[in-house]
């Protein structure tokens, strides 16, 4: 396991959403981060059908362009009664023909899988955020971690912060989406916290204890 050597990071992703969610988490430990977008890194094609590949596929890419490590995002839905869909395609379902993303009609289109198969109470709808963050260094060396959090597919979907699926997802445990949630409690956690909540930030904090503490 290799350890951090850097005080700049580049976040391989052209997500706006998930790059502020990865600076917030990122900016209290003292690093400077840049992401693949602002540097106008071209967007590797994800061809994986893993999330580890994927995250792989990004933070390869990222780190060779830059020279400097680098930290991908690979993320999903992961819905039980949909055997996994949307998974490792959870961006896919958002596409329009041309290119753009509309996450209101990606929303629909799971609650219209989920009524289509009868699953309308909510321990029919059961499900899970999946984060693979990789952190890759030029010479190709690599570490992935892993975080999940379960929870519920709800309809209609309820908050407008957030991005992406959020409004939709319910977190076990929880009555608000996170979608209704401050960024903050979306992350559950700061650096030194025992306990995280959202996929990001459970994998960044195994990041973070694997890469950087000693
Ligand atoms: O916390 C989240 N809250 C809501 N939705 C989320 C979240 N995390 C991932 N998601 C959804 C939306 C995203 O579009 C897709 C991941 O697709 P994924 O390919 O990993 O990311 P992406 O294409 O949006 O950005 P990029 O690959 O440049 O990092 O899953
Ligand atoms: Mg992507």
């Amino acid at each position: 396991m290799r350890k951090l050597d850097t005080k700049t990071i580049i976040v391989a992703s052209h997500n706006a959403g998930k790059i502020r969610e990865i600076a917030e988490l990122i900016g209290p430990l003292g690093f400077s981060a840049k992401s693949a977008a602002e540097l106008k890194f071209e967007e590797p094609e994800e061809t994986g059908t893993t999330f580890e590949e994927n995250a792989a596929i990004k933070a390869l890419a990222s780190a060779r362009a830059s020279g400097l490590p680098s930290l991908s995002d690979d993320s999903g839905l992961v819905i039980d009664a949909l055997d996994g869909a949307p998974g490792v395609y959870t961006a896919n379902w958002a596409e329009r023909e041309d290119g753009s993303r509309d996450f209101q009609m990606a929303m629909e289109k799971v609650e219209k899988a989920l009524a289509d198969r009868g699953a309308i109470k909510p321990e029919e709808r059961s499900c899970r955020f999946v984060s693979v963050l990789c952190l890759a260094w030029p010479d190709g060396h690599t570490e992935m971690f892993r975080g999940e959090v379960e929870g519920t597919v709800v309809w209609p979907p309820r908050g407008t912060q957030g991005f992406g699926y959020d409004p939709v997802f319910q977190p076990q445990g929880y009555d608000i989406t996170f979608g209704e949630m401050s960024s903050d409690q979306k992350h559950g956690w700061r650096p030194g916290d025992a306990e995280a909540l959202s996929h990001r930030a459970r994998a960044f904090k195994r990041f973070v204890e694997t890469c950087l503490e000693a």
